[in-house]
């Protein structure tokens, strides 16, 4: 199941930089570890904004929401999650399971 996730980071007033760089790198850390497992599929950032979309694979929701709620940011994320479904005319093999086991 595919999944259009938007990030919004909003870190509280006041954090200490040192700490919010701590969390960055920790974030960054497992954001590489979830792209390795095949789990987040793309990210990209959002122009102009601290913010990213990005396209989860993942076998259920529960696992979606445990890697997005894994994340060192969680709690200074405003989520937005969009089940998603491939595209009939997708040539994208990526992207239509459907093709990647050539039944379409
Ligand atoms: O900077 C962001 O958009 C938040 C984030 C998610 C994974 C990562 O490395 O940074």
């Amino acid at each position: 199941m595919f999944y259009l996730v938007r990030m919004v980071v909003s870190p509280p007033y006041g954090m200490p930089p040192e700490e919010f760089e701590r969390l960055k790198a920790e974030e960054k850390e497992v954001g590489i570890r979830l792209q390795r497992e095949g789990i987040w599929k793309h990210i990209w950032r959002v122009a102009g904004a601290y913010a990213n979309v990005s396209i989860f694979e993942v076998d259920s929701v529960e696992q979606l929401h445990s890697a997005i709620s894994s994340l060192p940011f969680f709690p200074f994320l405003s989520v937005e999650v969009t089940p998603l479904v491939p595209h009939p005319s997708s040539i994208n093999p990526a992207d239509n399971p459907l093709l990647k086991e050539g039944r379409a």
